[in-house]
């Protein structure tokens, strides 16, 4: 009988790190020798034997394992984390497991000890998130996470496959690049440089940076700095709003993805880059995690009929007339002074075939000041805003405004972006770019409703603790 991990290692057992359940399963060999280290997901007494399923994070499945209840130690029961030595053979049922010849309980999970979740009970997404440390161990949560594991890496290979760099844009910043007064401002915590900075005579708010930090709404600006210089861009990392809003699509703290590209004089090739992105990354997830998609999704079924279907494609103004000739269709009043609302943003995307949607053509006044005016209508800017189903708004994006005069004029007051305004002084170009807030797309793509199950660590207004 083996006692711990060196006796096994002696033994020759192909104790390997990369020898996760999913790799077991995918190679199947029947016969081999292995050791297995993960949480128990189940189990089943018999009288002279014990099934458990046990999970390691790195597939949906878990692994059978059978072994005589003589030699189960005591205290291993659900929740708990072992590991596993033994021979992998076909069940009498024909599915792979592992017959254990020893299991050594790592950790133990009493539930009397105030452990939330019971053997065998399901539990809603809004239950779970009560308890954000024990979420990764959760079925449904973890298969999101391997969802988002996996965009992550789609999202790179993509831009990486069409030539684009990634480049870090920072987190400290001065600008409010959206100009929506919803940043969250940075100021030192320390005494001692409290102290040092009143003596000085320098104050709190701007004495540390010389200006006022921020933490960033938006990497744009930066994005375009090397846009300038590189060509083809994106920067994909965390971005900060203090909105003041509990809804099941926003967050304090999310993830977005922003790319920029030079020498572009046109939306349609911004669009393009945008509907290839998402069918592209989509079927990468499909095809390594597809099972990931459906554990997690809250909807029966995720709709994945878009992906053969060309993207809608409608002015603002086309819009609006669809949404005032179909006023009965949704509840809350449509009023052009407001913009979309999200129900408008959902409807109309229902109305034309639940296929991703662009709205392009905006009233300038509905956007920041960086978006490119018409040259024959300057009431208008060269912007889009993707909708889809289930979420609405996913990607907004416009071409820059390239002209150094303009740029000027509209350029906030007390904005401090002579830097951003040079970029059109000095060798400027035709710029376009766009922005894509990462959860709502695990959203779209997974149907699950609230904003909050899609972050490992979700940030909103009262919510930080953990
Ligand atoms: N990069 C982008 O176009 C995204 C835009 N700055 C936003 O935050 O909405």
């Amino acid at each position: 009988m083996f006692k711990n991990i060196a006796t096994i290692i002696k033994r020759n057992y192909a104790c390997n790190h990369n020898n996760n359940i999913l790799n077991i399963l995918k190679s199947g060999q029947v016969g081999t020798e292995i050791v297995v280290q993960g949480w128990v997901k189940s189990m089943r007494n018999q009288k002279e034997n014990v099934f458990i399923d046990i999970n390691d994070g790195s597939t949906d499945k878990k692994l059978q394992i059978f072994i005589p209840q003589k030699i189960t130690p005591y205290g291993v029961n659900t929740g708990s984390s072992i590991r596993v030595m033994g021979v992998l053979k076909h069940s009498p049922k024909g599915q792979l497991e592992l017959n254990a010849e020893n299991i050594d309980l790592i950790g133990e999970c009493v539930l009397s000890k105030g452990y939330p979740f019971m053997p065998r009970k399901q539990y809603t997404l809004e239950y779970i998130r009560q308890y954000l440390q024990f979420r990764p161990r959760t079925n449904k949560f973890s298969s999101m996470l391997r969802v988002r594991s996996a965009a992550n890496l789609a999202i790179h290979n993509f831009f990486c496959n069409e030539g684009f760099l990634n480049v870090q844009s920072p987190i400290l910043t001065s600008n409010d690049c959206e100009g929506a007064g919803e940043v969250f401002k940075v100021i030192p915590e320390s005494k001692e440089i409290i102290k040092s900075m009143i003596k000085e005579g320098l104050s709190l708010d701007e004495g540390f940076f010389n200006t006022k930090a921020f933490l960033s709404v938006s990497g744009q600006l930066h994005l375009e700095a090397a846009c300038h210089g590189l060509g083809s861009v994106y920067t994909f990392g965390p971005t900060f709003r203090a909105e003041n809003s509990r809804s099941r699509l926003h967050l304090s703290e999310f993830y977005m993805l922003e790319a920029e590209k030079a020498f572009i004089e046109n939306i349609d090739g911004i669009m393009k880059i945008i509907e290839s992105l998402l069918k592209s990354i989509t079927q990468n997830i499909l095809d390594t995690n597809q099972a990931d998609i459906e554990v997690s999704s809250e909807s029966p079924q995720s709709d994945f009929h878009w992906l053969d279907k060309k993207f809608n494609v409608l002015t603002y103004d086309e819009a609006v007339k669809i949404l005032e000739n179909n006023k009965n269709k949704y509840k809350e009043p449509f009023d052009t002074n407001d913009g979309f609302a999200k129900e408008h943003e959902i409807f109309l995307v229902s109305h034309l075939g639940n296929i991703p949607t662009f709205v392009i053509n905006w009233p300038k006044n509905m956007k920041p000041f960086y978006m490119r005016e018409f040259s024959d209508n300057t009431e208008k800017v060269s912007a889009l805003d993707l909708l889809v189903p289930n979420v609405g708004e996913l990607v907004g994006g416009s071409l820059r405004e390239n002209s150094y005069e303009k740029l000027k004029e509209k350029i906030p007051e007390g904005t401090n972006l002579d830097w951003y305004l040079d970029l059109r002084k000095f060798g400027g170009v035709p710029t376009g770019g766009f922005g894509m807030g990462f959860e709502r797309y695990i959203q779209f793509i997974t149907g699950i409703t609230n904003i909050k199950d899609v972050i490992p660590f979700p940030r909103w207004p009262h919510n930080c603790s953990l």
